[in-house]
């Protein structure tokens, strides 16, 4: 494995044994990347001089503006949301929150994000950037439409001393820039940052800054649930070589308190800990919500250990959906793909992405392609089972919708032929109709290799396993994900596909985030703490899962997060005062 891997893992990236590593194997270089992006500042909302910022947020126009999913309206919120939202936007406040999966994390912290930038990037002139939007992992940062924090923060890979690092983002003017017009920094999935890692990002915050205030007088927005998936520690000849650990205690020790929570900068910087307590997911099904929340603790009960043991029965096709299979590791997942796309003979449907943007050609492009949800290469095939990886869809269907394709539309504006599961289709085994998607969208600019033979797949969607016969049929067309250039609005990443992916198996990591009503998982395979609480909080309800081995020693959570979850503050009994008075940071 490259030093750059192994680097990039020991600063508290998670990195499972997929493409990631191999496109990180690939590279020969830790080049760092140029450009701050956001895509949302490009277009600056204007307020009514008579609008709060809450009522703004009812402004459904505003939402194209968005990271992608739901952003709620301000009344929306739960209390417990309510009060997180405006200790951050109309307080200004320092602020970690956390929650069970399911518990509205992302959804609050999009609304929160929409808040931010009406609040500081609305009213100002300059295109200089207020709100940073980072996730310490690319996938979760591509949910924000964001950057990771490494890219964003222009700090390398984080492993020079904070005073080397500081001193290349002050000779160069552009990082200057970015640093200095920060406001607020957002980092989603915080609990993957280790210790060390938090400790020297704050203290070059204040050396670039030249502001002794903690974080440099930014304030922070820390997003996670240490109860997920830790930052991951490499062995201690890597580390002791780089400098990052002096001696083996101290290795152990680093290892033993390896969150970003252990280290002093978060107790200097973090005003308010705070723990949602409301699960939105699973809130069909009350009793899973309450296993679930032991699970989460490491508690296995006589009556959940017999409730989870009932889960190993197995769930049948439903409309020839199968439930999703997931895998600790996205080798894994992508296996079992391949072997059930290998068992159906019928001609294959090739989508090759459409890959553009400013970026193109770096190790930054490369990673947000495998970041993006969207498969470089998507092959179906009628029988095929997908999954919906964009949300609003016209049709009700929503991201993680699963379904079947049971045929191809012909994309001929004169002859739209229907080529449902026809004869044609299933005696063309080694067929493939490769098409390039290319930029712009629409109006028939799907190119294919083989003249006038153009096809979208039609999908059958089955948006509620308990009903089926409230299945979707739906032709699905091609969708641009794109991250933007704030000051030109040019893209910097841009990529066109069939938003699909298959069903049959997604890795945990991948899932992460997601939520499904129909899904399978074997717990013997995890090997994390959280792991296996990350597998079993994606589904909606017990009715939609099958546990493929099921006992209780499966289940781990780690003391010290137990104790540091003990402290956390209850929002709701926050005071009024606390919520509206504005923190004493400035800026
Ligand atoms: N205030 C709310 N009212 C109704 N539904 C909500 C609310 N907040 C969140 N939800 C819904 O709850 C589900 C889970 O939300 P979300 O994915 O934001 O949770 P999360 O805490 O980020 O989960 P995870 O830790 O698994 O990523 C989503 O379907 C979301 O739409």
């Amino acid at each position: 494995m490259s030093s750059f891997l192994d680097a990039f893992k020991e600063e508290g990236n998670y990195v499972e044994d997929s493409d990631i590593a191999a496109e990180l194997n690939a590279s020969s270089s830790d080049e760092e990347y140029l450009d701050y992006v956001d895509s949302h500042t490009a277009k600056k909302i204007k307020l009514e001089n008579n609008k709060t910022v809450e009522d703004s947020l009812n402004l459904k126009t505003l939402k194209s503006n968005q990271p992608e999913g739901e952003i709620l309206s301000y009344h929306e919120l739960s209390k417990e949301q309510s009060v997180v939202y405006d200790l951050i936007v109309k307080g200004g406040r320092n602020v970690f929150f956390t929650g069970p999966a399911g518990s509205g994390k992302t959804t609050l912290l999009k609304t929160i994000i929409h808040g931010l930038k009406v609040k500081h990037d609305a009213f100002e002139d300059s295109k200089a950037l207020r709100v940073g939007v980072t996730a310490s992992t690319g996938l979760a940062a591509m949910n924000l439409k964001g950057l990771t924090f490494h890219s964003f923060l222009q700090i390398g890979l984080g492993t020079l001393k904070a005073e080397a690092i500081a001193k290349n983002l002050l000779s160069d003017i552009n990082f200057n820039l970015v640093w200095n017009s920060l406001r607020v920094l957002i980092i989603d999935e915080c609990s993957l940052i280790n210790s060390k890692l938090f400790q020297k990002l704050e203290k070059v915050a204040r050396l670039v800054r030249k502001n002794h205030k903690p974080f440099g007088g930014i304030q922070l927005v820390l997003v996670g649930d240490f109860y997920q998936l830790p930052p991951i520690i490499e062995d201690y000849d890597i580390l002791a070589k780089i400098g990052i650990v002096k001696d083996k205690t101290d290795y152990h020790e680093f290892k033993r308190k390896r969150f970003a929570f252990c280290s002093p900068a978060w107790k200097k910087c973090i005003e308010f800990e705070l723990g949602l307590k409301e699960v939105h997911r699973q809130k069909g099904d009350p009793k899973f919500i309450e296993y679930l929340n032991q699970i989460r603790l490491g508690n296995v009960t006589k009556e959940i250990d017999q409730e989870m043991q009932k889960l190993t029965r197995e769930l049948s096709p439903i409309e020839g959906v199968e439930p999703t299979y997931l895998f600790p590791t996205k080798f894994k997942a992508n296996n079992y793909n391949l072997q059930q796309m290998n068992k159906i003979k019928s001609r294959t449907y090739r989508y090759k992405a459409a890959l553009d943007g400013k970026l193109k050609g770096t190790n930054e492009f490369a990673k947000m392609v495998e970041a993006c949800m969207f498969f470089k290469t998507l092959d179906l095939k009628v029988g095929s089972q997908v999954m919906l990886v964009k949300n609003n869809f016209p049709e009700g269907v929503i991201n993680g919708t699963k379904g079947v394709v049971v045929g191809f539309e012909r994309v001929d504006s004169s002859l739209a032929e229907k080529t449902s599961n026809t004869k044609k289709n299933t005696n063309t085994e080694n067929d493939t109709i490769t098409h390039h998607l290319v930029n712009p969208l629409y109006g028939g600019n799907l190119e294919s290799n083989i003249d006038g033979e153009q096809y979208y797949p039609i999908v059958k969607f089955l948006p509620d396993p308990s009903n089926p016969s409230e299945t979707k049929t739906i032709i699905v067309q091609e969708e641009k994900f794109e991250l933007q250039d704030v000051k030109t609005g040019h893209a910097l990443f841009s990529m066109c596909q069939i938003p699909l992916i298959h069903s049959w198996a997604i890795s945990i990591h991948k899932s992460q985030g997601q939520t499904y009503n129909f899904m399978k998982t074997d717990l013997r395979d995890t090997f994390e703490f959280g792991q296996c609480y990350v597998a079993l909080s994606r589904v909606t309800s017990r009715a939609g899962l099958q546990l493929l081995n099921w006992h209780k020693s499966f289940v781990k959570a780690n003391n010290l997060v137990n104790t540091f979850y003990i402290g956390l503050q209850d929002p709701i009994l926050i005071s009024k005062e606390e919520t509206s008075s504005e923190s004493d940071y400035d800026y």
